[in-house]
């Protein structure tokens, strides 16, 4: 059995020596034979980084001089070649959160074949293609580098020296994760499947790319995804960075130019998430498991099941989901959810992401949602919330090398009598680095006694969103400085690269605080390594303070032993600053224990292995359900558990069950005499108690049923109950509460009704109903009902009311009273009424339910629960029609085989 790995990026790519260049970073300088590996050393801020490039003119190489890190000629900012990876990852560490380097940018390995640029010409009305370019750079648009079609380029790739290397791309997070839990023994044969995160046209159909495929897929066990530059790019750069991320992270751009909700690149979307779906279907044997992850394949889900659909496949969403609100821009918000789906078990970082998510599915697609997931037609998908965390095992590896305590030293040295915060952040608008400045650029305003004594350490790492926050950013940093810097002080040091991970290491272990500002952000797993390394084994820091954005799903797990920040309030952002640096030890170490338990208590492997299993329960759970094929209702045994029992109760569905179906705010003209009769039989034999259920007002029943004063009903679905003989209604639900909700409900109905000529508002008792089957235009009333029921679920949710989409009306009904609170009121009732004598457990030894709707299915649960506890003696549940049901039988002839039965049993009193 293999578990499949599926994430956009492989841990591993490939880079290239090309002819007339030395490898980087070579010991020799030479270049090396064939295929095989090139030695490579450790990459250094204090070594030479050859550039590569092999298109005209080269790039001459420099020999850089030993510069320190943190400071280069202009004293504030250094900008360095990207690093080398060969060392600086996987398996030989690398920090969880990584930046995203514009794809196909890397001067060894081949460019881009998407957009090549067409010639510096006019190329519309009067705009230049430069001109074009700044337009799309203020837009936040980066090109990859491209290339117009060139034999020379493609021949000297395909002839290449190249070399299997750690990719500098990708979820950190999610590998370490995974090497922690196969190291652990938790996690057997696993293959990753994903693409090299380079542009890879120029070798298409080359010996050389196979070579490639095949060595990663023998040495790494690495599936490799190949796709056009043009889908890569339509997908990654467009699709992923400029709708999906933003819109995660609430990034709504309000720019009416804006582009965002266009889905010109969609399609490039489906065609990468089609590559992958392919590429785990053509290797997929029974009993293979997969795992896809993140926002970048939201897709493959939906489209694996269905070319394999007994598959066992999970998906995990490591970014924020947003609210429904936020979510419904999406142009492709069907589609999106629809693929997610297909998994068994879909699991987000926390709560608030998984309550979004069902709300979502709830309200755009009408899905049934439970606090375990969704029921959807013809199946049910798990969902879960499961935390990702760090590797503390090889973390605590990584920080024992001897080059993290050089570094140490170098920075105690170099910092000596300085408060350090320190701070490592994707420099796009989600990270918040722009506020974090603005914030303790306030903080050196208003504390001039810390001015000389405190120092923020800021390292950005590149992101394909560059523009005016870069620019912003950069501006603040001078600001500062400029303001309070002198000879011998520096207050803000900007690193704008990514540091190596002894740095990294040693910047965590020798900082004051960590300030992370995000604006949303999944999970901050820098958080939880810098907690790892502030526990003093290492360097004199010790407990140090973290000052953390709550809009972070870490927040969550630190039940504010952290200083929580909204990042937009930069004066409490700056108070936070006041208060990591002047706490006292005790406090700072009380934090720090609780905050240090809670990193340790969700760890990385913990989470995969977590996923794994609870993967592996939903999965038999769901397919017991599906194959165990409920049998139809054998009227045989149902005569017997009659027979052999003496106290029977009854609770009977109305509409659908025991009369046909009919629109819920028409009374039914006729009185349904068949069903009359046979519910006045069966009360003959006075060991029966028989209950009705409906959606309707008490004095419908009451009139419906007025022929037989000894029925027990319950109305609209379980916010009132009559008992057995009684002439009065109990209200189950406190009326004053329903007024108040009804009063706000009905103000946002009244808007929706306004727009939707023909829709009618129905005023019951305990609940509202928006009917708009007869609306003029039923397109577009469903579209004002959908935007109804969100908004009344989103504004009312404290009431503990909410909206349901139903087919052709909205019902908003109260969330705590349903059918099966009812069915519970009536047999406590019962048992409450037992005579103190007799030693039954149970007031009744026979109970049968017969239902079918949803909110029918709450019941069955409850009462087979009593079976399957032997509280009462006989259960018996009774589905009609062929949806899923938690129902132990199914009749399909409709109401007249509800009725044909029961009068059946009406015969043995
Ligand atoms: O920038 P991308 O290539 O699109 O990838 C998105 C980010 O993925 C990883 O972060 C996400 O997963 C982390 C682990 O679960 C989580 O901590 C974080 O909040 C998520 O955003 C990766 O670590 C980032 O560098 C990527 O930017």
């Amino acid at each position: 059995m293999t578990v499949f790995i599926a994430s956009l990026f492989l841990p591993k790519t490939v880079h290239f020596t090309l002819p007339g260049t030395p490898p980087r970073g070579s010991l020799s300088g030479k270049s090396h034979p064939g295929n095989r590996p090139v030695l490579e050393k450790a990459p250094s801020l204090f070594q030479p980084q050859p550039q590569l490039n092999i298109t005209p003119p080269h790039t001459p190489t420099e020999e850089h001089k030993r510069v320190d890190p943190f400071t280069n000629e202009d004293g504030l900012r250094v900008q360095l070649p990207p690093l080398d990876t060969t060392t600086h990852a996987l398996g030989v560490g690398a920090p969880a959160d990584r930046g995203s380097p514009t794809w196909g940018a890397r001067p060894d390995q081949p460019m881009s074949r998407a957009n090549s640029p067409p010639p510096p010409l006019l190329i519309d009305n009067n705009r230049t293609l430069q001109q074009k370019a700044r337009e799309m750079g203020r837009q936040g648009i980066t090109q990859p580098r491209t290339l117009p079609r060139s034999d020379s380029h493609d021949r000297v790739f395909a002839h290449a020296n190249w070399k299997v290397v750690n990719a500098d791309q990708g979820n950190g997070g999610l590998r370490n994760a995974a090497e922690a839990a196969a190291r652990e023994g938790k996690l057997g044969d696993y293959t990753w499947v994903g693409t090299l995160g380079m542009p890879t046209e120029a070798l298409k159909g080359t010996q050389q790319l196979q070579d490639i495929e095949d060595r990663l897929a023998t040495e790494h066990d690495m599936l490799s995804v190949f796709c056009s530059d043009k889908d890569f790019d339509g997908h990654y750069s467009h699709f992923c960075k400029q709708i999906l991320w933003p819109v995660f992270h609430y990034q709504i751009p309000d720019n009416p130019k804006s582009k965002a909700y266009e889905d010109h690149s969609w399609k490039y979307y489906v065609n990468v998430n089609q590559a992958f779906a392919d590429k785990i279907v053509k290797n997929w044997k029974r009993g293979d498991v997969v795992w896809v992850h993140d926002y970048h394949l939201l897709l493959v889900p939906g489209m694996v099941r269905k070319k394999l659909p007994d598959a066992k496949i999970g998906f995990f969403l490591h970014v924020a989901f947003p609210s429904s609100e936020v979510f419904r821009c999406l142009a492709v918000r069907k589609q999106l959810l629809e693929g997610m789906l297909g998994a068994n078990l879909i699991g987000f970082q926390i709560h608030e992401y998984t309550r979004h998510f069902l709300q979502t599915c709830s309200r755009l697609l009408s899905a049934e949602a439970t606090p375990d997931g969704l029921q959807l037609e013809d199946r049910f998908v798990d969902v879960v919330s499961l935390p990702i965390g760090i590797d503390p095992v090889s973390l605590s590896q990584h920080r024992d090398e001897s080059e993290v305590k050089k570094w140490i030293d170098i920075m105690r040295e170099r910092y000596a009598g300085k408060k350090l915060i320190v701070a490592r952040d994707k420099l796009d608008h989600v990270r918040g680095v722009r506020q974090k400045l603005l914030s303790y650029e306030l903080f050196l305003n208003k504390n001039p006694e810390w001015r000389d004594k405190i120092v923020l350490i800021q390292v950005a790492l590149s992101t394909s969103e560059k523009s005016e926050l870069d620019a912003t950013v950069s501006d603040i940093v001078t600001r500062v400085n400029s303001s309070w810097a002198n000879l011998a002080y520096q207050p803000v040091v900007y690193l704008k690269q990514d540091i190596d991970y002894a740095q990294y290491l040693a910047l965590l272990s020798i900082a004051d605080a960590l300030m992370i500002t995000s604006q949303r952000e999944g999970m901050n797993l820098t958080s939880h390594e810098y907690l790892f390394c502030q526990d003093g084994k290492i360097g004199e820091k010790k407990h140090g303070s973290l000052i953390l954005s709550e809009f972070t799903g870490t927040s969550s797990l630190f039940g504010g032993n952290e200083l929580s920040v909204n990042p937009w309030d930069y004066r409490a952002c700056s108070d936070a600053i006041q208060k990591a640096l002047e706490m006292g030890d005790e406090e700072k170490e009380r934090r720090w224990n609780k905050l240090y338990e809670a990193v340790n208590h969700h760890t990385g492997s913990h989470w995969f292995s977590e996923l794994g299993s609870r993967l592996d329960r939903v999965y038999e759970e769901q397919h017991r359900r599906d194959q165990t094929s409920v049998p139809r209702l054998s009227m045989s045994t149902l005569i017997q558990q009659y027979k052999r029992t003496e106290r029977r109760l009854f609770i009977l569905d109305f509409e659908g069950t025991l009369v046909s179906w009919g629109p819920v705010n028409k009374i039914i003209p006729v009185s349904p005499q068949r069903t009359l009769d046979v519910l006045n039989d069966l009360l003959l034999d006075d060991r029966n108690t028989i209950y009705v259920m409906s959606g309707r007002r008490p004095e419908e029943l009451d009139r419906l049923f007025r022929r037989i004063p000894n029925l027990g009903l319950i109305a609209e679905n379980g916010c009132f109950l009559k008992d057995c003989g009684s002439s009065t209604w109990i209200e189950m639900a406190d009326s004053d509460q329903i007024r108040t909700w009804k009063e706000s409900v009905k103000n946002i109905l009244t808007y929706y009704l306004e727009r939707t000529p023909g829709a009618e508002i129905e005023d019951r008792r305990c609940s509202l109903i928006f009917h708009y089957k007869s609306a003029e235009d039923y397109e577009a009333a469903m579209r004002q009902a959908t935007d109804c029921a969100s908004h009344i679920n989103d504004a009312c949710e404290e009431q503990r009311v909410h909206a349901i989409p139903l087919d052709g009306c909205v019902l908003v009904e109260p969330i705590d009273w349903t059918k099966s609170t009812a069915a519970q009121k009536i047999f406590a009732d019962l048992r409450s009424h037992m005579a103190p004598d007799v030693t039954h457990k149970s007031p009744v030894d026979f109970l049968m339910v017969v239902g079918d709707g949803r909110e029918d299915e709450k019941v069955f649960k409850w009462a087979n629960t009593l079976g399957e506890e032997k509280v009462v003696q006989e259960v018996v549940t009774v589905s009609l029609g062929i949806r899923n049901t938690e129902a132990t039988a199914t009749l399909t002839q409709g109401v007249s085989g509800v009725l044909m039965a029961l009068q059946k049993l009406a015969q043995y009193a």
